[in-house]
């Protein structure tokens, strides 16, 4: 599968197209738009949110609830655009309606793509670069994300996304039986962490860094269970699939790193206490008696659990300003701003999902076939008796 997203923070809307889903898939708008809602939710989020009431609309490849194989495409509307159809439209206007419309955008914020990116395409407003750069842009990839999760589930594959740390308040390890419970523990919090009392903590720090004009950011954790062994590849470096992984969680905005299973901690560990030791029983097949490496071993599944997280830094626009740089006057001066979130880590979690999902979904595709559903089963099913009989 592929895809590409197009829209503007403040444009009409944001739209995804996705090709080589295959046919016969059961899908509803009702299935995306559980996850949009997802995204919108959580503790330190902003006033564009209540702006905002994400919805998708599916325009293409499903008929009467089912994929047909053509090319998906998914919009989201921008509540936001009616105020912005004049700065935003894509009519021609002239220089004078321009400063009436708005002036220019000519003071880059420390931390986004505002003055790299007007310097690359030579842009002397930056809205050009920071509607494009936002992370409004998230909104599809989560549709196309939940896309990906009804094709998993369709296979057993259940995933979560959660928050583990905000600033320097960790949640507490709790042993959850499925990932289903997992789920419904933390959309249950603000935060979407499974520990109360960290939550309650990490609702304080959202509070003070706001109350300090600041903001703060933190660490979400993914993960999928019933993952069949051999996704992805050793045979290739492009084809391992937790560098896949890797490549997506870092394009989430503000993401700044990745691990996989322990991860950084794993290079300060000895090896007896890192491995996952093999085990065997008949009618199960092969499986590990731990998961120290999240699911992962030569770039490609190895049937446990697969575990990611990923890092957030705190959200660049700040209530109390940074010091930059006109690009016009070449004066310095210290950023104002209308609005912004303090904390979107627990959006970023369910983002960090479907970037997650998506690589998951496409590398099962490309191991099982992609045309369609019941092709599909049959070939999964096979591969997974072979896989217990091995
Ligand atoms: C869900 C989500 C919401 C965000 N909201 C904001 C925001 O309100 N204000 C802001 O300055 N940055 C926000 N960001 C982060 C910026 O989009 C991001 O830092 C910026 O585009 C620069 O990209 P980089 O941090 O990946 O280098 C958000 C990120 C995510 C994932
Ligand atoms: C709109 C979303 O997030 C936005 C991401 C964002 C940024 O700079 O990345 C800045 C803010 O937008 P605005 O400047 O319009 O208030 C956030 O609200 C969203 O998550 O749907």
């Amino acid at each position: 599968m592929r895809f590409l997203t197009a829209g503007e923070s403040h444009g009409p809307q944001l739209t995804a197209i996705i090709e080589g889903v295959p046919s016969q898939l059961p899908l509803t708008a009702e299935d995306i738009n559980e996850h949009l809602a997802r995204r919108q939710k959580g503790y330190g989020r902003g006033r564009r949110m209540q702006i905002e009431k994400d919805q998708v609309q599916i325009l293409s490849g499903v008929r009467h609830g089912k994929t047909t194989g053509a090319p998906i495409t998914l919009a989201v509307e921008n509540k936001d655009w009616t105020h912005w159809t004049k700065i935003m439209g894509a009519e021609p206007i002239s220089e004078e309606e321009a400063q009436e419309v708005k002036r220019k955008i000519t003071r880059p914020r420390p931390g986004h793509a505002d003055l790299n990116g007007a310097v690359k395409y030579r842009h002397r407003d930056m809205r050009n670069v920071l509607e494009r750069s936002s992370a409004r842009e998230t909104t599809v990839r989560v549709a196309v994300g939940a896309l990906a999760q009804v094709i998993l589930r369709q296979f057993g594959i259940n995933m979560a996304g959660h928050v583990l740390e905000i600033g320097n308040i960790r949640a507490e390890r709790k042993d959850f039986s499925s990932v289903g419970e997992l789920k419904s523990v933390t959309e249950a919090s603000e935060v979407r962490c499974s520990d109360e009392e960290a939550g309650e903590k990490m609702k304080e720090a959202i509070d003070d860094a706001k109350k300090n004009g600041d903001s703060i950011g933190g660490i979400v954790e993914v993960i999928a269970e019933n993952v069949p062994i051999g996704l992805g590849s050793f045979a290739h470096y492009d084809r391992k699939l937790d560098g896949k992984i890797a490549q997506s969680v870092m394009s989430i905005n503000a993401f700044k790193g990745i691990e996989i299973g322990l991860g950084f901690e794993a290079a300060r560990m000895l090896g007896s206490n890192v491995h996952d030791e093999i085990a065997y029983e008949e009618g199960r097949g092969f499986y590990r008696k731990s998961n120290r490496l999240g699911g992962f071993e030569g770039g490609m599944t190895n049937g446990m659990p697969v575990v990611v997280h990923g890092a957030m830094k705190p959200i660049p626009t700040l209530y109390k300003p940074l010091q930059s740089v006109d690009i016009d006057s070449k004066e310095p001066f210290t950023a104002s701003i209308e609005r912004s979130d303090s904390c979107a880590v627990p959006a970023a979690a369910v983002v960090c999902e479907a970037a997650v999902a998506w690589e998951l979904a496409d590398a099962f595709l490309e191991k099982f076939g992609s045309d369609t559903m019941d092709d599909i089963h049959a070939a999964y099913n096979h591969y997974q008796e072979e896989a217990r009989n091995f």
